[in-house]
């Protein structure tokens, strides 16, 4: 027989020498002849073998599988709990707490004082009821009564030595007692005596209603306390884990069986819990969030308590904070701008607070925002906070237009560089011509610090970026620059103008920011019509307060806002102020915006006037000083600011008297002319702007009457020619 090493299992060798011999048999033959052999298979005789039992554990023993040395301190430092508790060493929390402490005891305190005269009522009722339970019990004590029924059992039994030996223990005990009481009585009475013939009359009157107060006390009933409590007890709710796994089971993210493993313990985390949960297998984070309600509804709460975060560890970790009250109804109170000399508008400014209670700290620098709601949730209070704190750095220059020409913007009047209200013509000025001047001087100014910047030498400009210092400088003329458009659907909206303005608002939004302009655009209609897609793209911050569904909370918030749990129709109409902000900090996430009514805006603007005539960068409207090109309104804006909206069609004479009522000064000469010739110093004014008048017809008193006059999409088409142009140059 040759002696040769055999490959054994996995490229191992067997020397031939240590190799088992099996003998195969007659009955090994198979059924085509072949020799065939029964190896040893160790798995299978461990299978078959009785002492494997059902249900044993399958897995190799831990050991097997060591972890590196940085798994296994990364999974405990994960694993590590805080030496102090989070709202011990959060600041913004310890302030909450102590404030949340002065708050109750003040509360308390209150309560209790203006109750003072029903206590004292209810002890002065108590009191005789109190002195008859202490003399009661007094004399039981004298007298040993609590040592009769030993007596009579003594009686009971016949035991007479018994007898005697308590009859005389109690003679003794009550002679002391006897003793003890006389004397204090005595001394009670001298002492009383003192007081009412020594002590003043406040004193007695002390003394008196202490006595009533304890004897009040002592005859309290039990069951009606003199001293309600100040606080409804409540039902404390604690989070298991067992309310967990149920309202897992009862969203459908697991069964029974499966279950879901917890990571980590659940933890107090703020005002609520912080759950983190790893789900089947399969199932994924956009599984739970599909699933929130549900899931508030299994943990016995209202869906705006429970908060659904991504874990970025595992596509099936879920990690959850379930608030223990609804946290968005619950007001971050005023802004802190109103103890706030001034603001440097380069630094993070606070907005408001999260529904932990933390500090929202936002900056405008380098980007555009995009505010959305429906009407009356907070929209134009939101965006004015941050409006104001803009106007508390001296040096930070402010166009503001509100397209509704409501009260809230009007205070701004006194510091905006450029500012306007409305899309009607007033005393002579079209707000919307002047939008676009401002918004066609905004552009060359960003064109011009491009060129600028870019040009500067590297020890003043680094970077080619703006800095705080270059903002600064007036002679540099580059101030950081905040343009506030609120209701920009009006301007976008606007036949003649909206077309152009919607240009310029996607280049400002686009291009502004990275030289320091900019844009914050606010609206209620955020549909691709009346406000498009063109325009809410161009933002990279995005801030939603309530809207009516999912899919418009996508657009306002950006496309795939959903998808990473960010849904702002999900808060309620009384979450007023209270929207989700995404692409300006670092997280996403719901914002409650501090508020500044409209008397704090009147005191912060009053302090921001003072501010910039200190440093002396008021500029613009607030000075009386035009902007370029707004001199150039001729009578092709004071015509478009005489059409109403609705009309296509206006005869001559009727534009000229509405142009005499505009600037009774240069039209007032033409309204006073015979109709014809009325007619006629408005065609020739047009005539240069390529606009000849049209045959209108109108029914007037029941028949139908032709006149000359000026189509709306004539001017319109002249005034885009015309300003194109003018940003052109
Ligand atoms: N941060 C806030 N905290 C508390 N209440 C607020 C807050 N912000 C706004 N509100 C309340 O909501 C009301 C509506 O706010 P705001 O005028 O800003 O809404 P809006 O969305 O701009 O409405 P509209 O679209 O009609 O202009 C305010 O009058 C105020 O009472």
């Amino acid at each position: 027989m040759t002696q040769e090493t055999v490959n054994g299992p996995e490229g191992t060798t067997i020397d031939p020498a240590d190799a088992e011999v099996i003998p195969l048999r007659k009955r090994d033959r198979d059924a085509f002849g072949e020799w065939v052999a029964e190896l040893p298979d160790a798995d299978r005789e461990a299978a078959e073998s009785d002492d494997v039992a059902e249900g044993q554990v399958v897995d190799l023993p831990e050991q097997v599988y060591p972890l590196s040395l940085a798994e296994m301190m990364k999974a405990k430092d994960e694993a590590r709990r805080p030496i102090l508790p989070p709202w011990l060493t959060v600041d913004a929390e310890r302030r909450a707490f102590a404030r949340w402490l002065v708050h109750h005891y003040r509360e308390t305190g209150a309560y209790h004082l203006v109750r003072v005269p029903l206590y004292s009522a209810k002890l002065t009722a108590y009191a005789p009821r109190g002195a008859w339970r202490w003399s009661a019990s007094t004399c039981r004590w004298v007298f040993d009564a609590e040592g009769a029924p030993i007596r009579a059992a003594a009686v009971q039994a016949g035991d007479a030595a018994e007898y005697l030996r308590l009859s005389r223990q109690r003679n003794g005990r009550v002679k002391l007692r006897a003793t003890i009481a006389v004397l204090a009585g005595a001394l009670g009475l001298a002492l009383a005596l003192a007081v009412w013939v020594l002590a003043p009359a406040w004193v007695d009157v002390l003394a008196a209603a202490a006595i009533v107060a304890v004897l009040g006390w002592a005859g309290t009933p039990a069951d009606r306390p003199v001293i309600e409590g100040a606080r409804v007890k409540f039902r404390a709710r604690k989070l298991t884990s067992d309310i967990v796994v149920r309202a897992f089971v009862s969203a459908g993210l697991t069964t029974k069986d499966q279950g879901i493993a917890f990571p980590r313990p659940i933890v107090q985390e703020g005002d609520g819990w912080r759950v983190v949960v790893d789900l089947p297998y399969g199932k994924t984070f956009a599984d739970a969030l599909n699933a929130q309600d549900r899931l508030a509804s299994g943990i016995d709460v209202a869906p705006t308590q429970v908060f659904l975060d991504k874990d970025v560890s595992s596509a099936r970790r879920v990690s959850m904070w379930v608030a223990g009250t609804d946290p968005l109804a619950v007001s971050p109170g005023r802004t802190p701008l109103l103890h706030t000399d001034r603001v440097d508008f380069w630094k993070p400014i606070p907005w408001g607070r999260d529904e932990r209670g933390n500090e929202v700290m936002v900056t405008m620098l380098w980007l555009s925002l995009l505010v959305g709601a429906v009407p009356r949730q907070g929209k134009t209070f939101s965006a004015r906070t941050i409006a104001l704190a803009a106007a508390l750095d001296p040096f930070v220059r402010i166009v503001l237009f509100d397209g509704k020409a409501s009260p809230d913007w009007r205070g701004f009047r006194k510091i905006a560089h450029r500012i306007g209200f409305g899309i009607v013509p007033r005393d002579g000025v079209d707000p919307v011509e002047h939008f676009v001047d401002s918004l066609t001087e905004l552009k060359a100014d960003v064109e011009d610090r491009y060129h600028r910047l870019s040009e500067m030498p590297l020890n003043v400009c680094p970077e080619g970026k703006l800095t705080p210092e270059i903002s600064r400088n007036k002679r540099l003329n580059m101030p950081l620059t905040v343009v506030i458009v609120d209701e920009v659907q009006e301007y976008l909206q606007h036949p003649t103008h909206g077309k152009l303005i919607l240009e310029l608002l996607v280049y400002l939004a686009r291009v502004a920011p990275a030289v320091g302009v900019s844009v914050l655009v606010a609206t209620q209609k955020p549909d691709d019509k009346a406000c498009p897609s063109v325009l809410r793209d161009q933002h990279q911050a995005r801030f939603s307060l309530k809207v009516g569904s999912w899919q418009v909370s996508d657009v306002v918030l950006g496309a795939g806002a959903y998808s990473e749990g960010l849904d702002a129709s999900r808060l309620l109409r009384s979450h007023k102020g209270v929207g989700v902000l995404r692409g300006m900090t670092d997280e996403a996430g719901i914002v409650r915006t501090y508020l500044a009514d409209g008397s704090d805006a009147e005191v912060i603007l009053t302090r921001a006037l003072a501010l910039r005539t200190d440093e002396g960068t008021l500029s613009g409207d607030a000075i009386g000083e035009a902007a370029p090109g707004a001199e150039s309104g001729s009578i092709l804006d004071d015509v478009a600011a005489v059409l109403g909206r609705g009309e296509d069609k206006v005869w001559s004479e009727t534009i000229v008297d509405r142009l005499a009522e505009l600037s009774p000064e240069t039209y007032g000469p033409w309204a006073a002319l015979e109709p014809k010739p009325k007619a006629e110093q408005l065609t020739n004014a047009l005539k240069p702007y390529g606009i000849a008048t049209e045959q209108i017809s109108r029914r007037v008193d029941g028949k139908t009457v032709n006149r000359r006059g000026i189509l709306r999409e004539h001017i319109a088409a002249a005034i885009t020619e015309r300003n194109r142009n003018r940003v052109a140059d």
